[in-house]
């Protein structure tokens, strides 16, 4: 099982210290402007100039030799595009719904811990900039903020992250809080029963520096209790039975390679999947995310929604994992530079980056809505 380390007594998440020095001694971003962008490869080394050493090893970085995380990227060039230049359609479309939620483009922001690493206003920030671009957000049981002050922070719909603790009464509770605040799903999370060896964090001797605004106790000088920051190792149909009865939200699996695991999700009453590596961070050695999609997308048979993320870095990216079987997909590290650069503008131009280049592809390969790319056929590489 995975604990939190213990830390020492900490400054509450949401009290801005004063000299933008976030209380693990890391210096955070406070400017919010327009973000100017060339593309979401570069953002990551743009990203390094204003983020900690520390903390940019930690976000950028993946498990073992990072085999994966490249895999994550390098997967796409093996199905390509063909364009369509005679379909005379024009001004694409890009507007979709995921679990009833409508949304402007098939592309949301998955659950990324502690963003109070990249700039002061963390996840509120976060939920101002996806709410801005019309988009879901997804908070983490880690998330710096608690799940209320995001939820206050701006109204646009949001997803709550669950890691099981192995404190389950206290999972509960925040299941039910998640839907009190006016969460729309649960995304539980079932690849991180134990952490990844990030090595690159490890040289770094990077900690976990905030105290997680969703798991303090009441007495917020006190430890956190070793059940509650200890995620839970065993994960089965029951979990996910948990989440649904605590929550009663819709619950989204997340961390699903393997078809029998999409089937045990979808028999256990799972209302979506989450096709993802954790952005290869986690099993180091594991195929490429993209590789895998269009196996889980056949045994899914549309039964329940795709979220795919890992890796997805342009619109030619989005447009490929939709053409192989996803409903929308969903972005991490990205959002994380955006808002290190540049607060909510910079999460805000992010999305709008994404969601042009995805409308370029699509004008280019002559389609006109999201439908439409979900019936596309990609050729192979030679
Ligand atoms: C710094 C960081 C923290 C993350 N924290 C969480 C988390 O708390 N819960 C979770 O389910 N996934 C977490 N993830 C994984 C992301 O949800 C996602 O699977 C991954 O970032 C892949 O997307 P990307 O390639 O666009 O970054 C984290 C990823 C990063 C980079
Ligand atoms: C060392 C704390 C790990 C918290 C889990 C956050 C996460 O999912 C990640 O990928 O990092």
């Amino acid at each position: 099982a995975t604990s939190l380390q213990a830390e020492p007594a900490l400054a509450r998440p949401g009290q801005a210290p004063a000299a933008a020095t976030s209380p693990g001694e890391f210096i955070v971003s406070r400017t919010e402007a327009p973000l100017d962008l060339i593309n979401l490869i570069d953002i990551e080394t743009r990203a390094s100039r204003v983020l900690a050493p520390g903390a940019f090893s930690y976000i950028a970085g993946g498990a073992g030799d990072e085999w994966t995380l490249r895999e994550n990227r390098n997967a796409f060039n093996r199905q390509l595009i063909v364009p369509r230049v005679l379909s005379g359609k024009t001004a694409p479309d890009l507007r979709t719904q995921i679990l009833g939620t409508a949304i402007v483009s098939p592309i949301i922001i998955t659950p990324v811990a502690a963003h109070g690493l990249a700039h002061i206003t963390a996840e509120a920030g976060t939920a101002r900039g996806a709410a801005a671009a019309g988009t879901i957000l997804g908070v983490s049981t880690v998330s710096t903020l608690a799940l209320e002050q995001v939820a206050a922070a701006a109204a646009g719909p949001k997803w709550f992250h669950l890691y099981m603790l192995q404190d389950v009464a206290y999972s509960a509770k925040l299941l039910r809080r998640a839907r009190a605040a006016g969460y729309r799903a649960i995304v539980l999370t079932a690849d991180t029963t134990v952490v990844g060896n990030r090595e690159d964090s490890l040289r770094q001797r990077f900690q976990f520096p905030l105290q997680p605004g969703n798991l303090l106790g009441d007495d917020p000088a006190a430890p956190i209790p070793l059940a509650r920051r200890t995620f839970e190792s065993r994960l089965d149909r029951k979990t996910i039975e948990f989440a649904i009865r605590e929550s009663g939200l819709p619950v989204i699996v997340k961390g699903i390679n393997h078809p029998d695991d999409a089937l045990l999700a979808i028999d256990a009453g799972a209302a979506a999947i989450q096709v993802s590596n954790h952005g290869g961070r986690q099993l180091d050695g594991a195929p490429g995310a993209f590789s895998v999609l269009p196996a889980v997308a056949k045994a899914v048979n549309q039964r329940v929604p795709i979220i795919f993320d890992s890796g997805v870095r342009r619109g030619q990216d989005v447009f490929k994992a939709l053409a192989s079987g996803a409903d929308v997909v969903a972005i991490g590290r990205p959002v994380i530079y955006g808002l290190a650069l540049s607060g909510w503008q910079g999460v805000r131009s992010v999305l709008e980056l994404l969601n042009r280049e995805l409308s370029m592809t699509m004008q280019l390969a002559g389609v006109h809505t999201v439908a439409d790319i979900r019936a596309t056929a990609l050729q192979p590489a030679v």
